[in-house]
């Protein structure tokens, strides 16, 4: 059975429908860095940011964060910024405890600064619900993401995984994996593509990380992925391609699909 699936709609990018969108991370660790790398940004071509804030130095320290934010906000007005705190254990820099965790989450998204907070799957199911009611209650969607970066779960367990984040009630399920073959690129592109038709009613992310899987951050409108992550200035993640690149060959498929 295909399920019809609602688009998200942040600040005038439509993520489900079309091309997938290009979100480019802002990686810097000092307030400097991230000036720099957001001035940088006002030149490239893309449709969303992520700030992944466990890059930067104070994120411990929550004023510090929203200070840091409203500095980027300025510099980078109009596009959607997702908030990301990526934990150690799931490929990022830095590991807090799950209550500042929440905490951070929550407390970012009630600035209103930022359009979608990313809550990873596995912190808790009682504390995903906790974020997403805060983030909604500010109008902010939810990214309920997972990460592998040793290996690719079974189809199964992928699917399994996209649906939970879509039970818990997050806005766009995501996962990432690292594949240690061409069969498991192949395998988390028909996992997408079949919760995609038979299972989700909202949009999802998937990719394949490093050189073997750069083919499914590039060809997600075919097999269901609606945002794909491209390099600026700095990758946050393994087979990331650089924006302009990434936007040439999403629209030559586009055009020709
Ligand atoms: O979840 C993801 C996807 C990602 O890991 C990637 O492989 O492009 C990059 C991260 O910054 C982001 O939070």
């Amino acid at each position: 059975m295909q399920n019809t699936l609602k688009p998200v709609v942040v600040r005038n990018v439509t993520i489900g429908e079309g091309a997938p969108k290009i979100c480019v991370p802002l990686v810097g660790e000092t307030m400097e860095q991230l000036k720099e790398e957001a001035n940088f940004l006002t030149s490239q071509d893309f449709d969303v940011i992520e700030w992944r804030v466990d890059f930067y130095e104070h994120v411990e320290d929550i004023e510090k964060v929203k200070e840091a934010l409203a500095e980027i906000r300025l510099i980078l007005p109009s596009q959607p910024i997702v908030f990301t705190f990526r934990s150690a254990k799931e490929g990022g820099e830095k590991e807090v405890s799950t209550a500042y965790y929440v905490e951070l989450n929550q407390a970012i998204a009630a600035t209103g600064q930022v359009d979608i907070v990313d809550a990873e799957l596995f912190t808790g199911d009682a504390e995903v619900k906790a974020i997403i009611e805060e983030a909604h209650k500010h109008h902010v969607y939810v990214i309920i993401s997972n990460h592998d970066f040793d290996k690719t779960p079974s189809k199964e367990e992928i699917i399994s995984r996209l649906r939970k984040a879509q039970e818990l009630g997050g806005d766009i399920p995501k996962l990432a994996a690292m594949p240690q073959s061409v069969s498991d690129v192949l395998m988390l592109m028909e996992a997408t593509h079949i919760m995609k038709e038979e299972y989700a009613d909202r949009p999802i992310i998937t990719m394949s990380m490093a050189g073997k899987g750069v083919i499914s951050r590039i060809a997600g409108e075919l097999f269901g992925s609606a945002l794909t992550f491209g390099s600026a200035k700095k990758a946050s993640a393994p087979g990331q391609v650089p924006v302009e690149e990434l936007r040439s060959v999403l629209n030559t498929l586009h055009k020709h699909m």
